[in-house]
């Protein structure tokens, strides 16, 4: 399943330097390996933003919400989550 994802991030302006370059470096981490995955296949910067929109090709709900709760950064992010269907004018589908 498909899903189309925001994240805007909201770090607090207190938040230790040390624990915010820790947290900023486990969340490339853990993006990366999604990523080379294959489960987290597109992440974008949205222009003038601390946000991405990024898609997600996983199993179902349940699987995504263990991704994205377990973000280094998901203390300090509003998350929307679109599911996306197969549009019926897609040339892939011939
Ligand atoms: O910077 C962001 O958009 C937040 C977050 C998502 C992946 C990542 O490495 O950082």
């Amino acid at each position: 399943m498909l899903f189309h994802v925001r994240m805007d991030v909201h770090i607090p302006q207190d938040l230790d330097p040390d624990v915010r370059a820790d947290t900023l470096a486990r969340e490339k981490a853990y993006s990366q390996e999604l990523q080379r995955a294959g489960t987290w296949p597109h992440i974008w910067r949205i222009v003038g933003e601390y946000s991405n929109y990024s898609i997600f090709d996983v199993a179902d709900n349940d699987e995504l919400h263990t991704i994205l709760s377990g973000l280094p950064l998901f203390p300090y992010m509003t998350i929307k989550v679109t599911p996306l269907a197969t549009h019926p004018s897609d040339i892939a589908l011939g």
